[in-house]
């Protein structure tokens, strides 16, 4: 048997593909990033064709650096950023408009109009989704409005639905000439048009948000074999595994027993629980979601924190305010002031996602002094990620019934130390990242491997994990608890900001 398995990571920020082995060490690795495109206040946009070009000169790259070739690969595993909507033209494989990313707020007079019959949760029953601008179903919906004879054209099938794993596999197995127009159960989840019970599309919302069936991808399970690559440099490779990158994290940290959790800090952060059979419906704010399927085995469900801007308020102190030239420079310029001098910030960019969903939120920063300096706003970006955490363990807390013992994280983020010390400090409770922080990556390559064999089972998995480095809570109660209500008074600055959109 070939030797290792690959994953093709296409992140918010950046496209990455990384060769594991079998004791889940990374092998090789090369990255890109892509542009961020901002039309208008709100609306965030990716070009297909970008990544797609980034995704094949990252996997050479990769390749060319440890001398391998795609016969070294038992298999490749995809793992992307959710809800991101692509649409496009069957015949020539081409977008018929740029990615709306998740983050795009664009939706929200659809949100408004929908959420007038019955209420933000209408369709949280089925989907384990609220009504928010946050999900892939009302970006497709608001395509087909826009483009003229989109809805004609998709009701045909010549347009097809994507989120970012189904455009690269269409791309990968071949277009035009016999691809497959498929995705998982862990991305369907987030489209709001897929029944968690049943894991297929739900005829009746699909109804509901207009949209037609015909330009929709096949759901299926996150772990078999979809196909095999008909491009170089990876041609021959069986595609055997997909996951959205939040689930992915969830596998790659191998968090398989019920109760067990981690929290992934990327762009946003993302703190999901495994339920294991049980569709847990939140009462706290949090989402339900499909957490993984291997193989034949039934679904597996999480409850999820979704936290909408972490890391990516460090690049906006970096890029829009130039406070740092690079993401590394916020730690020592936070640990230059003994704490935050008074100031919170709430980076409500695009509203407030878990547990308060709030759409017309948008960011704050308070607190503000002559005493308040640059190093004060560093400190407040990186204390606001642990304080958005600490929300959404409450809520899981809640939910759940259970409490959490320890957190175990990874992401851009966690070679932060100041922020992982506040983060254990706020949670009162260890703070544990593993050896291995590309758990995306890893996760997505776990389940291409299973697929194949390269890996048994999910016991040969957890073997692959070990502990790098434990932070332990120092702070008194008092002076947590007392920063935790400030942050509670700066969240409430934030709401209703933006005023009612027209309706649709
Ligand atoms: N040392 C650091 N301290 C704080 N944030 C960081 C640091 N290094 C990177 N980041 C942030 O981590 C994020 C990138 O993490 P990554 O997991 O690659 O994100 P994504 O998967 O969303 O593209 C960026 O938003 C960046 O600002
Ligand atoms: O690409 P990331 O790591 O920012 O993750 C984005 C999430 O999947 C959005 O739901």
């Amino acid at each position: 048997m070939s030797q290792y398995i690959g994953a093709i990571d296409l992140g918010t920020t950046s496209s990455r593909f990384i060769v594991f082995d079998r004791a889940g060490q990374i092998v090789s690795m090369a990255q890109k990033e892509h542009r961020q495109i901002y039309p208008q206040p709100g609306w965030v946009e990716h070009d297909p064709m970008e990544i797609l070009h980034n995704v094949n000169e990252v996997t050479g790259a990769a390749l060319a650096k440890a001398g391998l070739n795609a016969g070294d690969l038992a298999a490749i595993g995809i793992t992307n950023q959710r809800e991101t909507t692509v649409l496009w033209d069957k015949a020539s494989s081409k977008p018929v408009h740029n990615a709306l990313v998740w983050m795009d707020t664009r939706t929200d007079a659809l949100v408004s109009s929908f959420a007038k019959f019955g209420g933000k949760d209408r369709f949280r029953a089925q989907t384990g989704l609220p009504l928010t601008t946050y999900f892939s179903g009302l970006k497709l919906r608001w395509l087909l409005d826009q483009l003229p004879e989109a809805r004609t054209r998709a009701e045909n099938g010549d347009l097809l639905f994507g989120t970012m794993d189904s455009w690269l596999i269409w791309h990968l197995t071949g277009g035009t000439r016999g691809g497959r127009h498929i995705t998982d159960v862990t991305n369907a989840s987030r489209t709001q048009l897929m029944n968690l019970a049943t894991c297929k599309w739900d005829e009746d919302i699909l109804e509901a948000f207009a949209i037609p069936k015909a330009c929709l991808p096949q759901i299926l399970p996150s772990s078999q074999i979809y196909g095999e690559v008909t491009t170089v440099p990876l041609r021959g490779t069986p595609i055997a595994g997909i996951l959205g990158d939040q689930q992915a994290a969830l596998v790659g940290q191998t968090c398989f027993v019920p109760g067990e959790a981690k929290n992934t800090y990327g762009t946003g952060s993302f703190l999901l629980m495994n339920t294991g059979r049980k569709i847990v419906p939140s009462q706290a704010g949090l989402l339900t979601t499909v957490a993984y399927q291997f193989g034949d085995e039934p679904p597996c469900y999480a409850l999820e924190g979704s936290i909408a801007i972490t890391g990516a308020l460090v690049q906006w102190l970096r890029d829009n305010l130039n406070l740092i030239e690079k993401a590394a420079d916020i730690e020592p310029l936070a640990a230059s002031v003994e704490d935050n001098g008074g100031v919170y910030i709430v980076p409500a960019f695009s509203g407030l996602y878990a547990p308060y969903w709030k759409d017309d939120a948008r960011g704050v920063i308070v607190g503000l002094t002559r005493y308040a300096n640059r190093a004060h706003i560093a400190r407040a970006a990186l204390e606001s990620a642990a304080f958005q955490v600490r929300d959404v363990v409450e809520a899981m807390q809640a939910d759940s019934g259970i409490e959490l013992k320890a957190l175990r994280v990874d992401g851009g983020m966690v070679c932060n130390n100041l922020l992982m010390q506040f983060q254990s400090d706020m949670l009162a409770a260890p703070v544990v990242r593993p050896r291995i922080t590309e758990t995306t990556a890893l996760g997505a390559a776990y389940a291409a491997g299973l697929a194949v064999g390269y890996w048994k089972n999910t016991d040969d998995l957890r073997a692959n994990w070990s502990v790098d480095h434990t932070w332990s809570p120092i702070m008194p109660n008092e002076q947590r608890e007392t920063y935790y209500r400030y942050w509670k008074r700066a969240v409430t600055r934030s709401f209703d900001w933006v005023e009612d959109k027209p309706e649709t």
